[in-house]
C-alpha cells in the first residue's frame, strides 16, 4: 500500500512548481548503498525505496532561510539491512539540522568526521538535532512506512560525493528480530 503525507503550506498555490520539489529514489536509484550485492540485484529495482517532498521557499544555497522536507521510508531490507536514505554531509560541513519522526519505527544513524557512528531511535514525537560535520541518514526499522520531517538551513547544501566514495563506517541491520549497528 502507498502512503504520503501531504504538506499543507500557506500560499501553497504560489510555490507549487517553485517552491515544492518532490523527489522519489528507487532501488535502482541506490546502487552501492547497501552492504550485500546479491540480496541488492535480486531486489526489485523499481520499488521506492524513500520519497521526499522539500518545501524550498528561497534559492537553495541562499543564506538566512530554512528548508521543510516531508520524507517517508518505506519498510523492506536488503539481505538483513534495513531500506534507508542515500545519507549526505552538508556541504556547509557545519550546519545542522533538525528531524522530526511523526509515524513509524526507525533509526537516524549519523557519523562525525572521525567516522565515529552511533544512531538515535525515532519513533512519533521523537525529535532529533544533528549537528554540523556529521553526515546523516535515516532507516526504517519497522513494517510500516517510517513518516519524518526535517528543517535545515537553505545554504546547506548537499554532499553525496564523501558517503559515495567512504560510506558510513557502520551499518545497521536487523539481528535476532533487532536493529544492531555493525562496524564495517
Ligand atoms: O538526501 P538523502 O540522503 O537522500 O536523504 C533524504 C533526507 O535528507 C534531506 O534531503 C535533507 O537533509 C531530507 O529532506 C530527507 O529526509
Ligand atoms: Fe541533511
Amino acid at each position: 500500500m502507498r502512503a504520503k503525507v501531504n504538506i499543507d503550506i500557506a500560499n501553497t498555490e504560489k510555490l507549487v512548481g517553485k517552491g515544492v520539489k518532490d523527489s522519489k529514489k528507487t532501488m535502482s536509484q541506490l546502487i552501492g548503498v547497501f552492504k550485500d550485492e546479491e540480496a541488492f540485484k535480486a531486489a526489485d529495482q523499481d520499488q521506492v525505496v524513500y520519497e521526499v517532498q522539500a518545501y524550498m521557499p528561497v534559492e537553495e544555497g541562499k543564506k538566512g532561510g530554512l528548508f521543510w522536507g516531508n520524507s517517508m521510508v518505506y519498510p523492506g531490507k536488503v539481505g538483513t539491512e534495513y531500506h534507508m536514505t542515500r545519507g549526505h554531509f552538508h556541504s556547509n560541513l557545519d550546519t545542522g539540522e533538525y528531524y522530526w519522526c511523526l509515524k513509524g519505527e526507525g533509526a537516524l544513524i549519523m557519523m562525525d568526521l572521525d567516522r565515529n557512528c552511533w544512531y538515535e531511535e525515532m519513533k512519533p514525537g521523537t525529535l532529533h538535532y544533528i549537528p554540523g560535520n556529521v553526515s546523516h541518514r535515516v532507516a526504517n526499522t519497522g513494517y510500516e512506512p517510517l513518516f519524518f520531517n526535517a528543517c535545515w538551513p537553505s545554504d546547506a547544501g548537499h554532499d553525496y560525493a564523501s558517503i559515495e566514495k567512504e560510506g558510513f563506517a557502520a551499518r545497521l541491520f536487523e539481528v535476532d528480530g533487532k536493529p544492531q549497528l555493525i562496524k564495517e
